[in-house]
C-alpha cells in the first residue's frame, strides 16, 4: 500500500525528496502500534490517501507589475477540514443506524463576545453537518458562577452529551480554572482539563482528548507530507489553550521544540533556524521573510481582526504571518482564514464522535 502511495506521490510531485519523507512520516501515522504509540487518539482520518497540498498558488507580491513570485504550497486547512467532516458524518450514519444513537455537543456560552458567536455558530454548523446533536447552554455576562456550574453539572450527568465545550475566554468575575475543572474528563473535548492536559505533557500517558487546534495543526503536517522527526520546529505563544499543547505535541511526534513567546530576546534570530514554525501569538504580521529559513513549513495559528472598511463587517481576520512575504520563502504556509480555523472545528467533531464511541462501548 505504501508502495502504491509512494508512486502516486512522485507522479504528482516530482521532488522525490518530500515524497520520501512524506511516507515515511505518514506509514508512521498509520501505524497506530502499541508501546510506541506516537500518536494521541485514533487517527479519525486513519487509512484514507490524504491530499498532499492543497493548491498551488501563483499569488503576486505586493506590487501587481511584478511577475508571480510565489513557490509556497498553500495548505488547504478548509477543504481539509471538509473530507474530515464528511468522514464524521459518514461514522456518525453508521453509529445511528447501529444503535439509534449521535453523539451530543453541549456549548456553553457565557456573554455577547461577538468573535465568540461567531465561533459557537460555526461550531454548531458544522455539528449539524455532521449530524452531531448540539445544544447551547447561554449565559449572560453577568451570570454567577453556581448557574454555570449546575448547567455544567447537568451535561456531565446527561448521557446524551459526550462532549462539552466552555466557550473562552470567560468574563473577568468568573474562575476559568474553577470550571474547567468540573467539565467530565470523559467529556473535556476540547482537552483543556489539567488532567488531560497533564497526561499529554508526560511521557507514556495518553490523555483522553487532545486539544482541538494544536490536533488540528498537527493533522495539517500530517496531511501535507511534512516529516516532523528530528525537525527543528518553533511553537510562537505558550498558551495552554493553543501554544503550550502544539509545542507537547510537536515534540510528541519527535520535532526538536522550541517556544517562544513576548520575554523572547531576538525572536526572528530563533524562528529562522526552524524547519516548522507554528506561531499562535496574535500579533498580526508579526512573522516577516527575515523571521523565515528558506523552505520552511509555516503554519499560522494566529486570528487577528483588523479593520478593513471595505470588507464585508468592517474587519478582516489576518493571520500572524506576513502571508504575502511567507509565500515567497517557505515551502508551504496556512492561509488565514481557510488555514487552521476549519481543522479546529473539525477535530472538535472527530473528538465528539470518539467520546461518542467510548461512552457507548464502541472500539
Ligand atoms: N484558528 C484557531 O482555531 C484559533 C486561533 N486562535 C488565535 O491564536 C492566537 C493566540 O491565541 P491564544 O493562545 O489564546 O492567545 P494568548 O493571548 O492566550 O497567548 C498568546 C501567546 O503569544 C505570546 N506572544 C504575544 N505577543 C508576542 C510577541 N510579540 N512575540 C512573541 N510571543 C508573543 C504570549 O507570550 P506570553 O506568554 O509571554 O504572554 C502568549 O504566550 C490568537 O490570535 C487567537 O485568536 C486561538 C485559538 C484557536
Ligand atoms: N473552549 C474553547 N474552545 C475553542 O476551540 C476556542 C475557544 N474556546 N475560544 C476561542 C478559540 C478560537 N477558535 C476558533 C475556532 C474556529 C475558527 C474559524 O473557523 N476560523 C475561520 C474563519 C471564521 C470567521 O470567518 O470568522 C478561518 O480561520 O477560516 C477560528 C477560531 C476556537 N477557540
Ligand atoms: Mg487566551
Amino acid at each position: 500500500m505504501y508502495r502504491k502511495i509512494l508512486m502516486r506521490m512522485r507522479m504528482m510531485n516530482p521532488t522525490r525528496k518530500v515524497v520520501v519523507g512524506w511516507a515515511k512520516e505518514y506509514k508512521r501515522y498509520l501505524s497506530t502500534t502499541t508501546t510506541n504509540q506516537i500518536l494521541l487518539s485514533p487517527p479519525l482520518v486513519s487509512v484514507d490517501l490524504p491530499e498532499i497540498w492543497g493548491s498551488t498558488s501563483t499569488l503576486y507580491h505586493h506590487h501587481p507589475s511584478q511577475s508571480p513570485v510565489s513557490h509556497a504550497k498553500i495548505i488547504n486547512g478548509k477543504s481539509i477540514a471538509e473530507e474530515i467532516t464528511s468522514r464524521v458524518a459518514s461514522k456518525v450514519k453508521w453509529m445511528k443506524e447501529s444503535i439509534g444513537k449521535v453523539p451530543g455537543l453541549a456549548v456553553i456560552l457565557v456573554g455577547q463576545r461577538r468573535d465568540s458567536l461567531t465561533y459557537v455558530r460555526n461550531k454548531i454548523k458544522a455539528c449539524d453537518e455532521a449530524g452531531i446533536k448540539s445544544v447551547v447552554a447561554e449565559f449572560p455576562d453577568t451570570c454567577a458562577e453556581e448557574d454555570i456550574m449546575t448547567s455544567l453539572s447537568k451535561f456531565n450527568e446527561d448521557p446524551s452529551v459526550h462532549g462539552i465545550l466552555l466557550q473562552l475566554p470567560l468574563p473577568e468575575h468568573l474562575d476559568e480554572e474553577k470550571i474547567l475543572n468540573l467539565v467530565s474528563l470523559e467529556k473535556d473535548v476540547d482537552g483543556f482539563h489539567p488532567i488531560n492536559m497533564g497526561n499529554l505533557s508526560m511521557r507514556g500517558r495518553e490523555p483522553l482528548f487532545v486539544p482541538c487546534t494544536p490536533k488540528g495543526c498537527l493533522e495539517l503536517l500530517l496531511r501535507s507530507g511534512v516529516g516532523i522527526v528530528g525537525k527543528k520546529a518553533v511553537v510562537i505563544g505558550r498558551s495552554n489553550i493553543v501554544g503550550l499543547p502544539i509545542a507537547l505535541l510537536l515534540q510528541r511526534h519527535h520535532a526538536t521544540v522550541t517556544t517562544v513567546h513576548a520575554c523572547t530576546k531576538n525572536p526572528e534570530h530563533i524562528t529562522c533556524e526552524a524547519d516548522i514554525v507554528v506561531s499562535a501569538a496574535g500579533v498580526p504580521n508579526m512573522i516577516r521573510s527575515s523571521w523565515l529559513k528558506p523552505g520552511a513549513v509555516v503554519i499560522d495559528v494566529g486570528t487577528c481582526p483588523v479593520e478593513d472598511p471595505s470588507a464585508e463587517y468592517g474587519y478582516r481576520l489576518v493571520g500572524d504571518v506576513c502571508y504575502e512575504e511567507a509565500l515567497r520563502i517557505a515551502s508551504a504556509v496556512t492561509p488565514v482564514p481557510g488555514g487552521v480555523g476549519p481543522m479546529t472545528i473539525a477535530m472538535l467533531l472527530c473528538n465528539t464522535l470518539e467520546s461518542a464511541k467510548r461512552l457507548y462501548g464502541f472500539t
